[in-house]
């Protein structure tokens, strides 16, 4: 581990900048470590918040696995520090802020930006499946964007934040796969569940399984409801690839080094990420 994550940071180490946004347990700020001017997000948690929801394991464990995760697709949690009532987190800070935004602004993407994104979110996946680590929850709230355009995984503190921002993004249950919807027992293949469905909301602008009602989306998932719209007009080679990601049993989903080699990934992705 570096320098970053054995130094004992105190508040007085940054300059703080102007808010990035606030989840259920605390702000964001951007802000900068003042020996070197490295330019970080600090998540300030309150530790009363984070006792009453008895999520302080919970935290350490996400500390502890996100401080062994590098990778150039994924957030990176450099350190953290606590005081009396707060703890904080330094984050890295994706200077293109968040993908959603950019995803509503223009409505869907291009099917060469959809596979260069979904390319690199493959990269990432099997990097953390490799490392035993799943569940990543990536939907489009959850990623952010670098300097450079590439996709980040941002990870909210996925069972707790997603959880409230799932409530808070009127309780989508969107990007759950079968098994999870059913609550079965999950696995790696879950991810690739929720890429296809990533895919696909980045080429239609909707997520596939949408519907006004919670029980209408949890039966269109269940029963793998997938129909694709006549327009915005998309490769059959883009529809071939989600059809082989959202499929009911996990283990028949297109392993992610099989997604990599896929003709519209190979043919549309832009190898950089
Ligand atoms: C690796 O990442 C994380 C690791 C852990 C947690 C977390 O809070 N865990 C938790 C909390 C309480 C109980 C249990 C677990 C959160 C994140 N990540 C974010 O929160 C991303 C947005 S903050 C950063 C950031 C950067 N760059 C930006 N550009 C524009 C906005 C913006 C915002």
């Amino acid at each position: 581990s570096t320098e970053a994550e054995k130094k004992r940071w105190t508040l007085n180490d940054f300059d703080i900048g102007k808010p990035l946004g606030r989840g259920k347990f605390g702000h964001v700020y951007l802000a900068r470590e003042k020996r070197s001017n490295h330019i970080v997000a600090l998540k300030v948690l309150f530790k009363s918040q984070l006792k009453q929801s008895q999520v302080e394991h919970q935290l350490r464990r996400e500390v502890e696995i996100q401080s062994h995760l590098r990778h150039p697709n994924i957030l990176r949690l450099y350190g953290y520090f606590y005081d009396q009532k707060r703890v904080y987190l330094i984050l890295e800070y994706a200077a293109k802020g968040e993908l959603y935004k950019e995803l509503q602004k223009c409505k869907y993407f291009s099917e060469r930006r959809a596979a260069t994104y979904v390319a690199s979110l493959a990269r990432a996946l099997a990097y953390c499946h490799g490392k035993h680590v799943i569940h990543r929850d990536i939907k489009p709230e959850n990623l952010l964007v670098g300097a450079q355009g590439e996709l980040k995984i941002a990870d909210f503190g996925w069972s707790v934040h997603t959880f409230n921002r799932r409530r808070t993004m009127c309780g989508t249950l969107d990007y759950l796969p079968p098994e999870m919807v059913e609550s079965a027992e999950h696995d790696t293949n879950v991810d690739i569940w929720s890429l296809g469905v990533l895919c696909y909301e980045f080429l239609y602008g909707v997520p596939p399984f949408e519907a006004k009602e919670h029980s209408d989306t949890y039966r269109r998932i269940v029963q793998v409801d997938l129909k694709f719209p006549a327009k915005p007009i998309v490769s059959s080679a883009a529809k071939d690839l989600i059809s082989q990601m959202l499929v009911k049993d996990s283990s028949h989903r297109l392993p992610l080094h099989k997604l990599l080699e896929h003709p519209w990934i190979v043919q549309n992705a832009d190898p950089s990420g």
